[in-house]
């Protein structure tokens, strides 16, 4: 993409209403603008490294055995009345009436419209296991939302929801979602930590949040040092028994602030690691909390009618556009990982409308993909360009000067550890293909 057509409005200054610095740099690198309180334009370049995060996240749901669908964002009140939930979520739901004066919602969550899915399709237990995702926009009318995108009142949510026999099979798809987060967060170049949390509005007997460690975060976290360093499951066989990983993530300990132990402090002194944290995603297992009052059952074995049970598993990837800049960004802006870079690379071009520099910034444009190269061929002097692709945050810069270009050389740098080198036109090409 061309930067001279490019609709990238960054500003220059820090905007005053920012108070934690993703939101001061999704601001000044032009990748949202806030319409109302909590609720954001996404422009493109913000929206292009959301469509990345959402493809992620949809690869990892798919691998794990999930099914992608998509449900409204429009809600029949009738179905929270049937769940209980209705009058019980409080002020944070967007209740709306219809020209027929019918009674609507803007959902915050999805398990009555799933579960009213499941009811009117599935009969027998030979149909499950059986986990349905989507990623869809959510309001909750938060009452103070903040930090940008990181508490928005209009946000977007992968939310799944497993369906099984017994509480035996339901564990395992919880499993099964905990290993695909564990992969998820790693794949955006993440360190997230699973946690006991509490269940909350959603509700249920067991649940983990996913955090990701982060000064600005709003949760505090407790947990054990090794934790940060464990790998990360790779090759995993969905339909093997997964307890053993999911045992050997959560006996280390680890608790959010309202579930620490604090006798933990003297037992294991410095190996207890204290954080502030930004929670990216919840998992729960609520059994037959949504199953039991919406007549969720199938035909079991036995032929008698079996409520199923159930469990819902959230991930904020909205959010982690802002996460991913809180736990990855310098003095200078932000600095995507690979996995989620809108472009691989930024070319400079130091002196637009020289002849000869002009050819070789064409040349390696062409090459690299024009879908590959966010190209800054605007009539900028060349301290702009430095300090908006440093702004920006692509993982590459290559840097077309005419001296360089005389002497057949340009400049790579690595936008996260600052590296310059000056290379051949081929031996760029060769790093960046
Ligand atoms: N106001 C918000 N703004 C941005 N992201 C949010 C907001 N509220 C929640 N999230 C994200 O959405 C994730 C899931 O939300 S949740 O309430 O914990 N869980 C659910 O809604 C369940 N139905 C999971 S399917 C959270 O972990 C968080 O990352």
């Amino acid at each position: 993409m061309r930067l001279s057509r490019y609709f990238l409005p960054t500003l220059k200054e820090t905007p005053a209403e920012a108070q934690i610095v993703s939101h001061r740099l999704m601001l000044r690198a032009g990748l949202i603008r806030q319409h109302a309180a909590g609720i954001y334009t996404w422009l493109p370049l913000g929206f292009a490294v959301m469509k990345r995060i959402e493809q992620i996240v949809r690869e990892e749901q798919n691998r794990a055995g999930a099914q992608e669908v998509l449900m409204p964002t429009i809600q029949s009140a009738d179905l929270w009345r049937e769940s209980g939930r209705y009058e019980a979520y409080g002020k944070e739901m967007l209740r709306i009436k219809d020209r027929h004066e019918r009674d609507l919602l803007y959902g915050p969550t999805n398990e009555e419209v799933i579960t009213d899915v499941f009811r009117s399709c599935i009969r027998s237990y030979k149909d499950l296991p059986l986990n349905l995702y989507h990623i869809q926009w959510k309001f909750r009318d938060e009452v103070r939302p903040r930090f940008g995108v990181m508490r928005g009142r209009e946000f977007l949510m992968k939310d799944a929801y497993s369906f099984d026999l017994d509480t035996a099979a339901a564990r395992h798809s919880y499993n099964q979602m905990f290993v695909a987060y564990l992969r998820t967060f790693a794949r955006l170049g993440l360190k997230a930590i699973p946690l006991r949390a509490d269940t909350g509005p959603i509700g249920g007997d067991m649940s983990h949040e996913f955090i990701v460690l982060a000064e600005t975060g709003e949760s505090e976290v407790h947990c054990h040092r090794a934790l940060l360093e464990k790998p990360i499951p790779e090759g995993v066989d969905y339909d093997t028994d997964l307890q053993p990983i999911v045992d050997d993530w959560t006996g280390l300990y680890a608790a959010a602030d309202e579930m620490h132990d604090t006798a933990k402090e003297s037992e294991l002194g410095d190996a207890l690691v204290t954080a502030r944290g930004i929670e990216v995603g919840h998992i729960f297992h609520f059994g037959t909390k949504y199953s039991a009052p919406m007549g969720a059952t199938v035909t079991g074995p036995d032929g008698e009618a079996v409520t199923v049970a159930m469990g819902s598993y959230g991930i904020g990837v909205s959010r982690l556009v802002g996460a991913i800049i809180e736990a990855s960004h310098d003095d200078t802006g932000i600095i995507w990982p690979e996995s989620v870079a809108p472009y691989h690379v930024g070319l400079l071009n130091l002196k637009t409308g020289d002849a000869a520099t002009d050819a070789a910034c064409a040349s390696l444009y062409e090459t690299l993909g024009p879908d590959r190269v966010l190209y800054d061929d605007r009539e900028e002097r060349a301290g702009a360009k430095f300090a908006d692709m440093d702004l920006i945050g692509l993982p590459w810069q290559v840097i077309v000067g005419p001296k360089g270009v005389a002497k057949g050389v340009v400049e790579l740098k690595n936008r996260a550890t600052g590296a310059r080198e000056e290379v051949s036109t081929e031996s760029a090409l060769a790093r960046l293909a």
